[in-house]
């Protein structure tokens, strides 16, 4: 489980997150959305122990990441999938990450496979398409086999077959039981993938609510998005 409670970071005059709270639960795929500049990458580098916060705080199991004896092993995150050393091998990156984070290097073939990379597991990365080092990012946030995973904007940039891919392996992922939280500016595919969703704008919490309630409530998910956060987009 997620908690963030009261949550606020600053930059310097820009207020990022402004007292956000809200909570992930496991066995369901929560959205978090929002528009350009509402503090949702602020949010979830808060959570994964990348940014600290002005004040509040953003737990995961209960406590803050970085205390967390095994932190990879207890959440998976994919913030940025460019974020990798272009010259190595896919399964040396992997093994690598396994070795510096006391997971044992038996995990690297089965992330391999669960992510359809075990063909390219040789490969240097630079030679990766877009869809590829997604995937290679994902099988780096599944390695710890953490019941926790953080993916933003996993599909940005996907082709069909890759959004898909993404769409099925979320849903599996809760199904097993696990805490999914995903961001996405793709209301329509967030539509078919998410259980729930959690909406912010300005950094403030707008909704926290099952996707069928607002679908219902507003006629569809993006009609509902497109309602709640129509007053707050404004580039600070
Ligand atoms: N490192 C930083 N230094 C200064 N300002 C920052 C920094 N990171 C984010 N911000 C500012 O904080 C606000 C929230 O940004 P954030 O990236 O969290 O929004 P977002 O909802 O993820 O946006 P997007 O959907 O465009 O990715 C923005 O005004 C942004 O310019």
């Amino acid at each position: 489980m997620i908690e963030v409670n009261e949550l606020t970071k600053r930059y310097g005059s820009t207020l990022a997150v402004d007292r956000l709270s809200f909570q992930v639960r496991p066995g369901r795929v929560t959205g978090f959305l929002g528009p350009n500049g509402s503090g949702k990458s602020t949010t979830l580098r808060a959570v994964v122990g990348l940014d600290a916060p002005t004040s509040g705080e953003a737990l995961v199991n209960g406590r803050p990441y970085a205390s967390s004896p095994h932190p990879m092993r207890e959440v998976g995150a994919l913030l940025d999938a460019g974020a990798v050393h272009g010259g190595r091998r896919a399964s040396d990156h992997l093994r690598c990450l396994a070795r510096s984070n006391g997971i044992g290097t038996s995990r690297v073939g089965a992330v391999l496979e669960r992510t359809g990379l075990a063909g390219v597991a040789g490969r240097r990365i630079k030679g990766f398409s877009l869809g590829m080092r997604q995937r290679l990012g994902v099988a780096a946030a599944l390695l710890g086999d953490p019941g926790i995973l953080i993916f933003d904007e996993p599909v940005n940039g996907l082709d069909p077959d890759g959004v898909r891919w993404i769409r099925d392996l979320v849903r599996e992922l809760a199904a097993e039981g696990r805490t999914v939280l995903m961001s996405s500016h793709l209301i329509a595919e967030l539509a078919l993938t998410a259980d729930h969703v959690v909406v912010i704008g300005r950094g403030r919490l707008i909704a926290d609510e099952p996707v069928s309630a607002l679908a219902e409530r507003f006629g569809s998910l993006e009609a509902a998005y497109l309602h709640l956060t129509g007053t707050e987009v404004e580039y600070r």
